[in-house]
């Protein structure tokens, strides 16, 4: 008898058990029999807070298969019992996924590979301070229970004001800094590339484009940086193209930073674009793809010189390891 030890490809037919089975060793002699060898744990995906993002973020995990257990827990015992048998439901249309939900964090998020937070929403009435305040409270109760059960996990923050709680998190989880990420400007890039897509009759995944240092009204767009097919097209247009004047570029800035306002403006919440924007972070972590997005990492010695420490976001590898600079 044979170990199936080795790690060459294994193929489609045991798709979803990826996470399940080591892979079969090749050459593969005659006669000999190949054991496969459960080697890999399953992929645990917890968000916490059930809300209208949370949704739209688990929604998006699922569809693109990146969780092999998805754990939802929000502070209404109910709603998220409900939530969780839709998407049960749902599932059965999608390759075996485990999804369960409930209020109590710890049990719940135990062993957890990610742990998204996205509690709770801002409330029109409150100043940003008191938001901040009550938000760094809700953090307090989630994150250090988070960071017990789960000490390897990575943790990604979406509640706002995002970069602030992501330096909030790192504090409290005790993590290494590269295993707390915050999702920074990387809705305010997808709103910049959606709009210079549009400008310019380009497809927006052609488009490379950056926001940096604050997620909202702080933004600042990165002109130089954009590309288009690899091609840093910008200066060329500004000088033969009179849409992308000094004017357009900040009317074109004024959008992106306006963005998020209008939507809420119309339908009361954001949701499927930061839902998608979340989704494809968790995608470079869990998949190790180390691609560079602009999100909210400790830009103490990521940026030279700056001896602070400060969440900026700022254009970050993501892998299975968190930041890798
Ligand atoms: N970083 C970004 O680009 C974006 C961030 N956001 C932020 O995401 C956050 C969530 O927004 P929404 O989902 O629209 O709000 P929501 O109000 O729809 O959902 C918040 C959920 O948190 C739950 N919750 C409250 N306290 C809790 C606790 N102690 N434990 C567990 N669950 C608790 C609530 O029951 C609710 O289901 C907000 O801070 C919002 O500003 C929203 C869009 C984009
Ligand atoms: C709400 C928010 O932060 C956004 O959609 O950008």
């Amino acid at each position: 008898m044979k170990e199936a030890s080795s790690l060459c490809k294994l193929g489609f037919d045991i798709d979803k058990g990826a996470g399940f089975f080591c892979q079969v060793p090749s050459p593969v002699h005659d006669g000999e029999l190949i054991v496969l060898q459960p080697c890999e744990r399953l992929t645990k995906v917890s968000v916490i807070g059930a809300g209208n993002v949370g949704m739209a973020i688990v929604q998006t995990i699922l569809t693109q298969g990146l969780a092999d257990e998805i754990a939802l827990v929000d502070a209404e015992a109910d709603r998220v019992r409900g939530k969780m048998l839709d998407l049960q439901h749902a599932a059965t249309f999608l390759p075996r996924v485990r999804i369960v939900a409930g209020t109590d964090v710890l049990a719940l998020t135990r062993s957890s590979d990610l742990a998204l937070i996205t509690v709770p929403r801002e409330t029109a009435a409150a100043s940003r301070m008191d938001q901040l305040r009550r938000n760094v409270a809700l953090l307090r109760e989630v994150v250090p229970t988070v960071a017990e059960g789960s000490p390897e996990s990575l943790l990604l923050v979406v509640s706002n004001p995002v970069d602030v709680l992501a330096y909030a998190a790192w504090k409290l989880s005790g993590f290494p800094s590269s295993r707390v990420i915050g999702s920074g400007t990387d809705l305010d890039s997808a709103r910049l590339r959606c709009l210079l897509a549009e400008h310019l009759g380009v497809g927006a995944q052609d488009v490379q484009a950056y926001m940096v240092s604050e997620h909202g009204d702080g933004a600042l767009a990165l002109w130089s940086s954009v590309r288009v097919g690899g091609m840093p097209v910008l200066s060329y247009l500004q000088k033969t193209h009179s849409l992308f004047d000094a004017e357009a570029l900040e009317g074109i800035r004024r959008a992106v930073v306006g963005g998020a306002g209008e939507v809420i403006g119309l339908k009361g919440y954001t949701s499927w674009a930061i839902g998608y924007s979340a989704a494809s972070l968790a995608r470079s972590l869990l998949r190790d793809q180390r691609r560079v997005y602009p999100v909210s990492v400790l830009s103490k010695g990521f940026v030279p010189g700056n001896a602070h420490e400060v969440f900026l976001s700022l254009p970050a590898r993501l892998g299975r390891r968190g930041v890798l600079g």
